[in-house]
């Protein structure tokens, strides 16, 4: 049995959870303290807000346990705000939040008229049928570092990205009823035990 945590703070918390709940031998649970961090094998970063998030992170000093436990090699999935979280950059602010990933974010990319959308791309990594991607408010990745490995990209748009432990995505597979992104990355979580 594996236990998945989701960073519960605030955004969409509940959606990752019922996904989790849905696979074989996972258990979701969601988190809020420090201490709660010791007890999971990966972590969700859900979409949200991600200054809020990033401020609730550091108001209940969570941030250094945190950052800690990714470098040393919990596996990490960031969605949407939870990408923005894990960035070492984010376009027009000085500062990041976790600064973990070797990615440069820009935030609300899609400007009004794309604010929310749906696609669907092929991601022969996570599944051999087209995934359905919901963006909402969405970032992308702008610019990475050689060692990050790109996923998908939409519209020439970096959307997905991994680098080591971490798995980020711009858009919301919680909110699709496809399971197979949290698949890809239970099997991440369990080839690394
Ligand atoms: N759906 C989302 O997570 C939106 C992210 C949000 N626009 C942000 O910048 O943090």
């Amino acid at each position: 049995m594996l236990t998945i945590g989701v960073l519960a703070l605030q955004g969409a918390v509940q959606e990752h959870l019922d996904c989790l709940n849905l696979l074989p031998d996972i258990k979701g649970i969601a988190v809020k303290k420090t201490a709660e961090l010791n007890t999971i094998d990966a972590l969700i970063l859900p979409g949200g807000e991600s200054t809020t998030m990033g401020k609730l992170l550091r108001e209940f000093n969570l941030t250094p346990k945190l950052t800690e436990k990714i470098r040393s090699g919990l596996p990490v999935w960031g969605t949407c705000a939870g990408m923005i979280l894990l960035a070492k950059n984010i376009v027009d602010e000085p500062n990041c939040h976790l600064g973990l990933m070797d990615i440069t974010v820009r935030r609300n990319a899609y400007g009004s008229q794309l604010d929310s959308f749906s696609t669907t791309a092929l991601i022969p990594e996570v599944s051999r049928t087209p995934l359905p991607l919901v963006f909402i408010r969405a970032p992308y990745v702008e610019a990475a570092s050689p060692d990050v490995k790109v996923l998908s990209t939409v519209a020439d748009k970096i959307v997905a990205v991994e680098q080591r432990n971490m798995l980020a995505t711009a858009f919301h597979p919680e909110l699709t009823g496809n399971l197979d992104f949290h698949k890809y990355f239970a099997a991440k979580v369990r080839n690394k035990n």
